[in-house]
């Protein structure tokens, strides 16, 4: 192994080469430690935007996401600067009414978080330009709740510019909201305008995740008054001003069940320093039913194989608190050496099943049903777009080149050829840093055998 993750200005990390090559067969052993979520910490950097005082976020990953709104922020006025704590942000948003937009086209197209800032750039300046949005291509990803939402605060919403173009001549007023889907992203942008609009919002099938939990946290810290209901129903009380937050990111728990799964494929033993029950249990007891061994610490959850064989399982991936959708990609790498048939209901994105072509040349026996399996018994009812992968196993896996497709096939395919035999090139890896901090030098540290090529 000749490669080490080099931090740079930004949050973001590059290696040489997009290209490496991994020879399989080391179990991976250790540990890593999983600081705050993707999910979680980039949205905060966005709340700060809300308040009239700087706000302190900690635990903040090192990864592109990061940086991309790191970026956004930065064109908008507020300061931005680490503090001496690896991880602590401090982000002072005093300047942002004197600042312009110049170069937002610029840091279009990697991540989807753009779109959170339509709420707090209407309340401060009164428009917002929001460019084209990135993230993972798994599926439409269409934004109609989200402008459906802002158009009932008030807003003004123009598409006939590169991006988006809001206004909101007669400031934002309290909404009634009902979404037609859990959607994380729609609950936050509704999260976001709300606490300062006038008035009182109603939200309804809102989503309920863990970040979107932490997110009312901080903004409870700002100032805000947001009650959650049960049944999926959120109302936000307005407030004429918000302070900044001091606030520790939720861990990510999406990153601690990647590498949970990493310890299976591989039959290795990790423990993941910052992982908490409360937010993985429904991973737990899948992970547990597939026949992977944990323990759970005050600081972290040690995840192992067994040994013995492991067991195939039937998952629906699902809004919070079922199994999530971005948990379904390593663990089906692991179904792969189950012994007997899986199946994996992907309800969430239309089209999240692209990075099982590699695992089959690889070895496995995966078919992917694109319009689903209809008669196969379900707990979630069905979305008119889901998609069924059906895994036979287990199947030896072998060393092939392939291609990166987005975040979560990605860390399936790596995971994949450190269980192989043989060698893999695996190129497009840059990929994986919108979400996995030093990535490369927690599988190096872990044990795996790898060269970065170019
Ligand atoms: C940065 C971030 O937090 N990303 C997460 C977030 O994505 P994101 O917030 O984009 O996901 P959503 O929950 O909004 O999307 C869920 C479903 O709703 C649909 N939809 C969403 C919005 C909309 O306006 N119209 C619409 O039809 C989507 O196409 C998808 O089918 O939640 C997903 C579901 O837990 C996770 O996989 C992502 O990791
Ligand atoms: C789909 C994901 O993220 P994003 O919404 O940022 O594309 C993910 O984290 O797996």
């Amino acid at each position: 192994m000749d490669l080490k993750d080099s931090p740079k200005a930004g949050g973001t990390v590059t290696i040489p080469g997009d290209t490496i090559v991994i020879r399989g067969g080391n179990p991976l052993r250790g540990r890593v430690d999983v600081r705050g979520a993707k999910n979680l910490a980039t949205k905060a950097m966005v709340a700060a935007l809300l308040g009239e005082t700087p706000s302190v976020l900690r635990e903040v990953p090192d990864i592109s996401d990061v940086g991309v709104v790191r970026g956004l922020l930065e064109v908008h006025g507020v300061l931005v600067t680490e503090s001496e704590t690896p991880g602590e942000l401090l982000l002072d948003p005093s300047n942002v009414e004197t600042a312009h937009f110049a170069q937002v086209d610029a840091l279009a197209s990697s991540s989807r978080i753009p779109i959170l800032f339509c709420g707090p750039l209407l309340h401060r300046l009164g428009e917002a330009f929001i460019p084209d949005l990135g993230g993972c291509r798994i599926g439409d990803r269409p934004i109609d709740y989200h402008l459906d939402a802002l158009r009932a605060f008030g807003a003004i919403v123009d598409k006939s510019y590169e991006g988006i173009h809001l206004t909101a001549p007669n400031g934002l007023h309290g909404a009634d909201i009902q979404l037609p889907y859990p959607s994380v992203g729609a609950t936050e942008q509704v999260l976001l305008t709300a606490v300062r609009a006038t008035g009182t919002t109603e939200l309804r099938n809102a989503a309920i995740e863990p970040e979107i939990m932490d997110l009312v946290a901080i903004l409870q810290k700002m100032g805000a008054i947001i009650t959650v209901e049960p049944n999926r129903v959120i109302f936000i009380e307005g407030v004429d001003r918000l302070t900044g937050y001091t606030h520790r990111s939720l861990f990510d728990r999406n990153e601690a069940a990647s590498w949970a799964a990493a310890a299976l494929v591989t039959h290795g033993d990790i423990f993941v320093a910052g992982a908490r029950q409360a937010q993985l249990m429904t991973f737990l007891n899948v992970f547990r039913k597939v026949g992977g061994g944990f323990d759970i610490d005050e600081d972290g959850i040690r995840f192992y194989h067994p040994g013995g064989e492991l067991k195939p399982v039937t998952i629906e991936t699902d809004v919070h608190p079922g199994f999530m959708t971005d948990w379904q990609q390593p663990l089906v790498v692991a179904l792969t050496q189950a012994n007997g048939v899986s199946v994996v209901h992907e309800t969430v994105y239309e089209n999240r099943f692209g990075f099982t072509e590699a695992l089959n040349e690889m070895g496995a026996n995966i078919v992917v049903h694109p319009r689903g399996l209809p008669d196969y018994p379900r707990r979630v009812a069905r979305r008119d777009f889901e998609q069924a992968a059906v895994i036979t196993g287990p199947t030896p896996l072998h060393g092939a080149d392939i291609r990166v497709p987005d975040l979560r096939g990605g860390f399936s395919h790596v995971i994949a050829a450190l269980s192989a035999e043989g060698t893999s090139r695996v190129s497009n890896v840059d990929l994986i840093r919108r979400g996995y901090e030093h990535f490369f030098d927690k599988l190096a540290d872990l044990g795996a055998d790898f060269d970065v090529e170019g």
